[in-house]
């Protein structure tokens, strides 16, 4: 604002001289008042060296009252401007557009391209005047409810040149209308400082923005071919909390919707809220809320689910500023929530809600030096600057190391399961391996007792006639291949039907078993057997054997026989035996029946010559 010139009364009448010595004393003591009162509310000048200033602590602020014009601002009485009663950057939601004055010197072409940047990209409406002598020589508008086309210089913040400048003071003043926070990190620089500042944000950016990218690749890689939905939630939360970073930092608007005014506005109102709904439902996906909360536990997060789900959607209705207050008390609550589920697990003794708790916890650090940083509360730094960000990498860094940890206990759980299941299993299948093994060798047992019984004799326990006939024929056949004897003995009990009638026939019975006795403890050569032919007839089968060595066996027999007593009760019996001996080379197989029936023959000899006898084919032939 121009410096108002004060001019000493002159009349050039004359007075006498102590008047005018008190006229001038009064000229004197006013225009020292004037200059000093002008000296207290006197624009602050800043003077440039080449250095970046900030100018936010020497600015002057006022209040646009009604839709004030410039020159009506131009006008407001000094003592309506006045510094920022505090040090923060943030100088808070206003509903009326902000005025912001400072007078510059010293800004010269020499120090390389001189601008003013203000280092926020967020303001609906920017508007820039610049003052030399009193007269305006510059004017931008800008801001994001303008086309990005409008402003000066093509960058994602306001950055408006001084080159028009020739005197040695200008002053500008700038216009700020925006609903979110005011906030005006305002500094006099050149060009050069602040693209190479840029290029340092842009590597900033570019780093947070790819680990973002990558790691949405590698959780969405995961989400196919594990198909568990707690990777697409965090997928999806990463994805919206990347977009809303890279829309914060300005991208949005330089590179995708610069020429729609007010999309930016509209994309922030409803990513703040997505981000914090698609990172409270991973919350309570990952943590397994519905199987450890309380009731409680449960309706709150339910509840801000729902009313995250109902911002998002309203974020296309309700005015900016409204959301933007709403956002961060919801973003808070949020914040606190995840933190209050991430201890409860921790206490509960999940392993995983460790790191999940240690991770928001460096999540909420950091938003918290950021907060500081920004609003002057501890000195400014560049790590401070950036210090959200960190946050965000940290935090996102150690919930993909608490989710892939959570994922391998699941894992390892999995395959514990599954090894149990398999030892049941492989049991399961040696008892039945066992039982089958069992009821096999019952049935085996069964079946040779089966066998037993289809070829033995019940009363004699010797093998059976059926038998004795499948058999002879085998031992004949194999006697006719090696071309050796073979010979058979027909035994006989003398007179049995006698002992039956005389003693009965339950004693009879007994005589029967007796004699097999007999026959078994005689007939001890290998390959020899013995069969009960019929009624009280015996047959023994003496395979390489010669007619001589079987009418011995036949004699022993007989012998045998004659001396044993068979006694039961008080009954008590000798029996006598007739036995029929014969024995051949086999000429020709299938002959056995001859065989026999030569040794029948010589049986009936026995018979006939008097019964307890042996007699041989041999003696059979003589008699012939
Ligand atoms: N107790 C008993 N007797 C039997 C059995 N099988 C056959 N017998 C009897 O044996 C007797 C055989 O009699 P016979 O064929 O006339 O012969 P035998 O009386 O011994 O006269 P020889 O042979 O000429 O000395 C019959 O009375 C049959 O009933 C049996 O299993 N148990």
């Amino acid at each position: 604002m121009p410096i108002p010139k004060i001019h000493p009364e002159s009349r050039g009448q004359r007075h006498s001289l102590l008047i005018h010595c008190l006229q001038a004393l009064l000229s004197l003591t006013i225009l020292i008042a004037a200059l000093l009162a002008h000296r207290a509310h006197a624009i602050e000048t800043v003077h440039f060296t080449g250095d970046k200033v900030s100018l936010l602590p020497l600015l002057e602020f006022v209040s646009e009252r009604n839709g004030e014009t410039l020159d009506e601002i131009l006008v407001r009485p000094e003592e309506d401007w006045h510094h920022r009663q505090n040090i923060n950057n943030n100088l808070g939601q206003t509903s009326q557009p902000v005025w912001a004055r400072v007078r510059l010197a010293g800004v010269s072409e020499a120090f390389g391209q001189p601008i003013v940047r203000l280092n926020y990209p967020h303001h609906d409406y920017v508007d820039f005047y610049l003052f030399e002598r009193g007269r305006m020589i510059r004017h931008f508008s800008a801001g994001d409810q303008l086309p990005f086309d409008s402003r000066p210089i093509d960058q994602r913040t306001f950055w408006f040149p001084l080159d028009d400048a020739s005197a040695d003071e200008q002053e500008i003043y700038i216009r700020i209308s925006t609903p979110g926070p005011l906030l005006m990190p305002l500094d006099l620089m050149s060009y050069k400082e602040a693209a190479e500042e840029e290029k340092l944000l842009y590597l900033w950016a570019g780093a947070f923005l790819g680990i973002i990218a990558i790691m949405a690749l590698y959780n969405l890689f995961l989400y196919f071919s594990l198909t568990e939905s707690s990777y697409i939630l965090y997928v999806l939360y990463l994805l919206s909390a990347g977009v809303m970073q890279a829309t914060m930092f300005g991208f949005g608007e330089q590179y995708f919707w610069g020429d729609r005014p007010g999309v930016n506005n509209q994309v922030i109102a409803f990513l703040a809220p997505f981000v914090q709904l698609t990172a409270m439902a991973f919350v309570l996906k990952f943590i397994d809320l519905k199987n450890f909360g309380s009731v409680l536990d449960r309706s709150v997060a339910y509840l801000m689910l729902f009313t995250l789900i109902v911002m998002s959607i309203a974020s296309f209705t309700v005015p900016y500023s409204l959301i933007v207050k709403l956002g961060h008390s919801i973003a808070l609550f949020g914040v606190v929530c995840a933190l209050y589920i991430g201890i409860k697990g921790w206490v509960m003794g999940m392993k995983s809600a460790r790191l999940f708790t240690i991770a928001w916890f460096a999540h909420l650090v950091f938003i918290g030096w950021y907060l500081l940083d920004m609003t002057g509360k501890i000195p400014a730094t560049e790590l401070g600057n950036h210090a959200f960000a960190i946050g965000f990498i940290a935090e996102l860094s150690l919930l993909s190391i608490a989710f892939a940890d959570k994922m391998n206990q699941e894992k390892e759980l999995r395959i514990n399961s599954q090894t149990k299941l398999l030892d049941m299993q492989v049991a399961m299948n040696q008892e039945l391996d066992n039982k089958v093994k069992e009821r096999t060798s019952a049935l085996e047992k069964a079946n040779r007792r089966l066998e037993e019984l289809s070829v033995t004799d019940g009363l004699t326990k010797l093998f059976n006639r059926r038998y004795f006939d499948q058999v002879f024929r085998d031992h004949y056949e194999q006697s006719y291949k090696d071309q050796h004897p073979i010979s058979v003995m027909m035994v006989d009990i003398d007179f049995f039907k006698k002992l039956n009638d005389n003693y009965g026939h339950a004693f009879g019975d007994l005589c029967l078993v007796r004699a097999a006795q007999l026959i078994r403890k005689v007939v001890t050569m290998p390959g020899a057997f013995a069969a009960r032919y019929g009624g009280e007839e015996f047959v023994v089968v003496l395979p390489k054997t010669t007619e001589e060595r079987a009418a011995q066996v036949g004699e022993i027999l007989r012998s045998a026989f004659e001396k044993t007593t068979v006694t039961q009760g008080n009954q008590s019996k000798n029996m006598t035996i007739s036995i029929g001996v014969a024995c051949t080379i086999p000429s020709q197989p299938g002959l056995e029946e001859k065989l026999l029936s030569v040794a029948d023959a010589c049986l009936y000899q026995s018979k006939e010559n008097g019964r307890n006898q042996v007699t041989r084919s041999e003696q059979l032939d003589e008699a012939g």
